[in-house]
């Protein structure tokens, strides 16, 4: 299986600047892109990180400076096989998570995000391409149907936490073990509950 990690090098996470500043973002959103990439490897798979600049990581690396879209469409036009697209921001995955969407049936089998993206995208079919942004999630469906292709969604937690926005902080604190959690508490932030709701607090 060829596994595909986009991942923007350059400008990462632009929706964490209230609370990290962009240093800070790209350290973050590198330590998410190593916790995806580490579990795609536990499942049997070498992971590819389709990225907008060069970076130094573990995996093989693909520099391709395009849109998202337009990047991830390039694969899947010149692949032969099955090709699964993995966010690089979800930093709760596990191999077990990643293994239930390898092992899905459907020639296109879809983790929806919440809010309306998609996390994971497994194209089985030759023809099938991506439109993220907006509400793809609804956009790959309506693909699909159209082409008349199967589509399975793939119910997860963990895949479905796509860490977009400062609120997304709490659940990596809570429900992670790996390099993004460490990083948020080296750097001080901790789960806080409050009377409306639970948030992360951020310590000098
Ligand atoms: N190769 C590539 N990956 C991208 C690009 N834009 C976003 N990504 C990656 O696609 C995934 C989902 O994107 P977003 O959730 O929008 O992440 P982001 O662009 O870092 O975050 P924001 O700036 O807050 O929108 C993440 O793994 C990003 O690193 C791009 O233009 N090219
Ligand atoms: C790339 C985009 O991610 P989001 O902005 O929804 O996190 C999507 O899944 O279409």
């Amino acid at each position: 299986m060829h596994v595909v990690v986009p991942f923007d090098a350059r400008d990462p996470k632009t929706r964490l600047a209230p609370v990290l500043d962009p240093d800070e973002r790209r350290d973050f959103a590198r330590a998410m892109l190593d916790d995806v990439c580490r579990a795609v490897e536990e499942t049997g798979h070498e992971p590819t990180v389709l990225a907008t600049a060069g970076i130094d990581v573990e995996w093989p690396v693909e520099v391709d400076d395009r849109s998202l879209s337009e990047a991830i469409n390039a694969v899947l036009a010149r692949r032969d096989g099955p090709v699964t697209v993995v966010m690089a921001d979800l930093a709760l995955t596990t191999p077990e998570a990643l293994d239930r969407v390898f092992e899905a049936e459907g020639e296109v089998v879809l983790v929806p995000g919440r809010s309306g993206g998609t996390n994971v995208v497994l194209a089985r079919h030759p023809d099938f391409r991506v439109d993220y942004h907006g509400v793809s999630i609804r956009d790959h469906r309506e693909r699909a149907a159209v082409a008349g292709r199967e589509t399975t969604s793939v119910d997860s937690f963990r895949l479905s936490t796509d860490v977009d926005d400062p609120s997304d902080l709490v659940e990596v604190l809570l429900h992670s073990e790996g390099a993004a959690a460490a990083w948020l508490v080296d750097h001080g932030f901790d789960v806080h509950a409050e009377d409306d709701g639970v948030t992360t607090v951020r310590r000098d």
